[in-house]
């Protein structure tokens, strides 16, 4: 029996040690779920609102709770989830806040896999999930929003393409992370972390980009299995005065798609996130032209995980690619239409996590259960390896 019988919420730490929802529901048969909602830094215009941390659990305890004690059945995701919309009553959540709802919306499906006594990426992909597995992307190197005085791009991220299991694909990234602490360190480095562990030195793209294939080649010989790399722009933030910054460097649109491209030729990028600024369907498509035959052209802040720009993007030839995070759009029902509909239109979901973390678990079963090709959830750090050790557990048939 999945009837709600409670919803606490309240406010815990996130791993930039600022305020974040947790959700705990109880169903009448005992079932339990809890959840967290992670919270971004360099984060898109056209998200859902996360409202601050009281004034979101205020406001779902007034508008959402009633309508869920006593009154909605957890093994009915969809039916919660309307009633989250429902109960905020706006476009994007700023009424309740994405955090109160995502908090709410993924707690309710763990509850709904608690009383189902099946792992919660079997409830929600069902029996024949869990035999293959994402590939881990893993940040290595990065600033931008995430770290100070480091490089422009937020994000240099291993790919262990060739890895013949998770559990390998998750210690690879983490060979890749020490390797690449080492060549900074012989450079004279001392690099501090960036906010998802990443190392974060004072170091010009070039150089970033000379150790990430260096640190790759090398482990992929010792791990005998193909490793390559990518990148998260972030270039919405990069982006002034139609402008891509680099430090004292500019580049216009047509020069920007042209680096990326000549670095996608270059060091054989696997992969390339927010190449463009978040609006820039057209510079998206050209890249995509370009090189979209021979990497992923990944959108994160160009969709936000909402399924109208996505359909935008898929008319306009815009990418091939999209970043799912269940916090960009307040629910795992939005979120699921979106991967689904990416998968229709043969663009790769890529599920991830946010710069601001907690040890919640929900997207490692989330990438199980929809079959995505890839995660992005960082390569060390507790609420990292918090869902890469779920994968190592999930891929042992233990989670
Ligand atoms: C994970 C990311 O960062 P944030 O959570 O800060 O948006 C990202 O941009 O992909
Ligand atoms: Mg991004």
């Amino acid at each position: 029996m999945t009837l709600i019988e409670s919803v606490r919420l309240r406010p815990i730490l996130d791993s930039r040690g600022n305020k974040t929802v947790e959700a705990d529901i109880e169903t009448a048969s005992g079932g339990f779920g809890r959840a967290a909602a992670p919270s971004g830094a360099s984060t898109g215009e056209h998200e859902a609102v996360e409202r601050p941390v009281e004034e979101a659990i205020a406001a779902a305890r007034e508008h959402a709770i009633p309508r869920l004690e006593g009154a909605a059945y957890v093994g009915d995701q969809r039916e919660i989830d309307q009633i989250l919309h429902a109960a905020d009553g706006t476009e994007d959540f700023s009424e309740i806040g994405a955090n109160s709802a995502v908090a709410i919306s993924m707690a309710a499906a763990k509850a709904a896999a608690d009383v189902l006594g099946a792992p919660l990426y079997q409830h929600l992909g069902g029996a024949f999930r869990g035999r293959s597995f994402p590939t881990p992307l893993g940040n290595i190197i990065g600033g931008g929003e995430h770290a100070a005085e480091a490089t422009a791009i937020q994000e240099f991220l291993a790919a262990p393409i060739g890895a013949p299991s998770i559990r390998d694909a998750v210690f690879a990234n983490a060979a890749v992370h020490q390797t690449a602490g080492e060549l900074l360190r012989d450079r004279g480095e001392a690099p501090a972390k960036g906010d998802e562990g990443a190392w974060a030195p004072s170091i010009t793209e070039d150089v970033a980009f000379e150790i990430m294939a260096e640190a790759t080649d090398s482990v992929a010989d010792s791990f005998g299995f193909e490793i390559g790399f990518g990148l998260d722009v972030a270039a919405a933030e990069l982006y002034e005065d139609g402008a891509y910054q680099y430090g004292t460097d500019s580049k216009s649109t047509a020069e920007q798609i042209e680096y990326v491209a000549e670095m996608v030729r270059e060091y054989d990028l696997v992969y390339v996130e927010d190449p463009l600024d978040e609006n820039d369907f057209d510079g998206f498509a050209e890249l995509t032209d370009q090189v979209g035959d021979r990497t992923l052209i990944c959108g994160d802040d160009l969709f936000v995980t909402n399924t109208a720009r996505l359909a935008e993007g898929i008319e306009r030839g815009a990418a091939n690619s999209i970043l799912i995070k269940p916090n960009q759009i307040g629910t795992l029902s939005d979120t699921v239409d979106a991967v689904e509909l990416a998968q229709r239109s043969g663009y790769d979901p890529v599920i991830s996590h946010r710069s601001g973390e907690t040890e919640d678990t929900t997207i490692a079963h989330l990438a199980v259960a929809t079959d995505a090709p890839f995660i992005k959830t960082g390569a060390v750090g507790g609420e990292r390896t918090a869902k890469l050790n779920e994968l190592i557990r999930i891929g042992d048939g233990t989670s």
